[in-house]
This record gives C-alpha cells, sequence and structure tokens, in this order.
C-alpha cells in the first residue's frame, strides 16, 4: 500500500483574517497552514489562537489537511500556541525557525505533555543556517515529525541573498532539505513565491520544486492553487508511460530487464511507475 499523502497545494492563511479563513474553505487545496507567527500581527495573537483552533474544530474544511503554525520556540507566544494547537488537534503543527534535532525531540515531548492526539504530527521549518547545516538529524529526530517546511524567505533574509529568478542563492540548502528528507523518508514541502500577481514565474518555480523532488508547495495566495496542484501531480503522459512500464514488465515477466518506448526498463524504474500510478490514485481519492 502507498504512503502517499497528496501536498500539492498548501496554503497558509493569517488565523487573524476571518475572509480567508471562509474562502478556503471553498478552495482546492489538499492542505491548510492556519498561521498564528509571521502574518499575525503582535496585537492580534490572541483572537488568532482562538481563530485557528475554531476553525480546526469547526468541522468545514472537508478532507483538506489541518495544520496550525505556532510562534517560534523562545517568543513569549509559543507555549499557549503549542497549548491551544494541541489541544484543538489539528492533523499537524507547524513550528517555524527549528534549529536542532534536540529541539524537535523537545517539541515532541512538549506536545504529548500537551496533550495531542498521537494523530496530531509535528512539522518543522527549515529556514535558518543553523537549521540547514543540522537538517539531516533534524529529519530524523523523531517519529512525530513528518514534513519539512522549506522557509526560503526566512532563509534568504538570514543569508543577506536575494530572491532571484531560479533562486541560485538557495539551491543548496533545498537540494540539502530534500536529501534529509529522502534519506528520513519523510514528506518535503517547498516554499512561498512572494509576487502572487506573477503567474509565470509562480509556475516555473513550481515546475523547479517538482524537479528537485519536493512534494508540494507552500502558497500564500488562492490564485497559486491550480498552478500548484497541476505541477505536482503526475501529468496525463506520465501516467500513460507508467501504465506502459508496468505492462511491459509485466509481458517480460521474470526476465529482469525489459524495454519501453525503447529504454532499458528494470524492476526500479517499475517503482517508480508504481509510485506515479499511486499518486495518481490518491489524488484522485481526494
Ligand atoms: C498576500 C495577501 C496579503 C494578499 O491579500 P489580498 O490583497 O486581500 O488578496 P486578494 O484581494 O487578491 O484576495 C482575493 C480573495 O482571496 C482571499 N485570500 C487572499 N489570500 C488568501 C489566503 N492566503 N487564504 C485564503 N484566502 C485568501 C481574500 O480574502 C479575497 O477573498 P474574497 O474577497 O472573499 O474573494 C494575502 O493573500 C495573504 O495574506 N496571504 C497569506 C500571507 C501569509 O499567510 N503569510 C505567512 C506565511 S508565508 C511565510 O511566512 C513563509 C516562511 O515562513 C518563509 O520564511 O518563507
Ligand atoms: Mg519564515
Amino acid at each position: 500500500m502507498s504512503d502517499y499523502s497528496p501536498r500539492r497545494s498548501v496554503l497558509y492563511m493569517p488565523s487573524s483574517n476571518p475572509k480567508a479563513l471562509e474562502k478556503a474553505k471553498t478552495l482546492p487545496v489538499d492542505a491548510i497552514i492556519f498561521d498564528l507567527e509571521d502574518a499575525v500581527a503582535p496585537g492580534a495573537k490572541d483572537e488568532a489562537r482562538a481563530a485557528a483552533a475554531a476553525a480546526v474544530g469547526s468541522g468545514e474544511y472537508g478532507g483538506r489537511e489541518l495544520v496550525i503554525r505556532v510562534n517560534g520556540v523562545g517568543t513569549e507566544w509559543h507555549a499557549a500556541d503549542l497549548v491551544a494547537a494541541a489541544k484543538a488537534g489539528p492533523d499537524a503543527i507547524l513550528v517555524p525557525k527549528v534549529g536542532s534535532a534536540d529541539q524537535v525531540r523537545a517539541l515532541a515531548t512538549a506536545l504529548e505533555w500537551a496533550g495531542a492526539p498521537e494523530r496530531t504530527q509535528l512539522w518543522a521549518m527549515i529556514e535558518t543556517p543553523g537549521a540547514i547545516f543540522d537538517v539531516r538529524e533534524i529529519a530524523a529526530a523523531s517519529p512525530r515529525l513528518a514534513v519539512l517546511v522549506m522557509g526560503t524567505n526566512d532563509l534568504v533574509k538570514e543569508l543577506y541573498a536575494q530572491h532571484v529568478p531560479g533562486r541560485a542563492p538557495v539551491h543548496v540548502s533545498l537540494q540539502l532539505s530534500v536529501l534529509a528528507a529522502r534519506a528520513a523518508g519523510i514528506a518535503i514541502l517547498d516554499g512561498v513565491y512572494n509576487d502572487v500577481r506573477d503567474t509565470d514565474g509562480f509556475l516555473a518555480e513550481c515546475r523547479q520544486g517538482r524537479e528537485l523532488g519536493f512534494d508540494g508547495k507552500t502558497l500564500i495566495h488562492p490564485g497559486q492553487v491550480e498552478g500548484a496542484n497541476t505541477a505536482f501531480a503526475p501529468s496525463a503522459a506520465e501516467v500513460e508511460e507508467a501504465e506502459g512500464i508496468l505492462q511491459a514488465w509485466e509481458d517480460g515477466a521474470g526476465t529482469g530487464v525489459v524495454t519501453y518506448n525503447g529504454r532499458m526498463i528494470e524492476n526500479l524504474h517499475v517503482e517508480t511507475a508504481q509510485r506515479v500510478l499511486d499518486m495518481q490514485a490518491a489524488i484522485r481519492g481526494r
């Protein structure tokens, strides 16, 4: 059985914005992140915390995965956020600016103490230079940790780098993080694209994210949902090829190597083809 969960489109919204909370119920997103951190002004933190918990408990978001992003460890809001989020019992609690494997283990323990249901996963944002150096240990630190989420805005800020098309300044960080997630067997989501009017630039970054191996992209605007859903799903051509490969393998039963459209097919290609079909089935089932 496949362990693939569609997380092609993962939309942040400020939990202090009732219009966005309402709008999200109508959007074909795979997951929603109710933000309590950067998108919420200090004076609105209490109200946002209550709104996020109410949204998670409302039962009005269908099959979408629901995630609460708490304020970071060491901030004045972190403890209250974590307790409220644990009590609300979303699918996951996302912690920003995670810095080490020890911190992940401490967060997992804190979630237990706070009474988070077992099904509530821990997600960690990778968005500091220290996290990039420790990302392999972070990714493998706790069975509760299920997803890494790139925070490319904070990363660019911390590196004194610049946002440029193609993202060369953060390429190494993106690739190290994908390697770490795959080595640990967990999922990983790409960072956000800030210019909500630049569709071409956004789609190019989605394609790049998919090529690098990300499972999906974090988003900031409803206008980005459709592009991400398409980019991170197998295309019709990929599905057709996967079916052809499985058929060719079945036809050549037991030979160890066959050809499909003139290309060598071995067991590993069959596994990749099966994964494409599993992804397609999971997306259809959503
Ligand atoms: C970027 C925005 C502030 C733009 O808002 P606005 O100008 O209101 O957009 P529109 O008028 O085009 O909106 C059209 C309708 O869509 C709704 N809307 C907008 N954004 C969202 C959303 N994110 N989720 C749900 N619904 C949304 C509007 O309410 C309009 O609805 P209606 O009038 O009923 O048609 C805004 O998009 C926004 O706030 N985006 C999210 C910002 C955010 O959450 N930022 C924090 C996460 S990003 C981050 O921190 C990354 C990371 O940590 C890093 O370091 O990189
Ligand atoms: Mg950030």
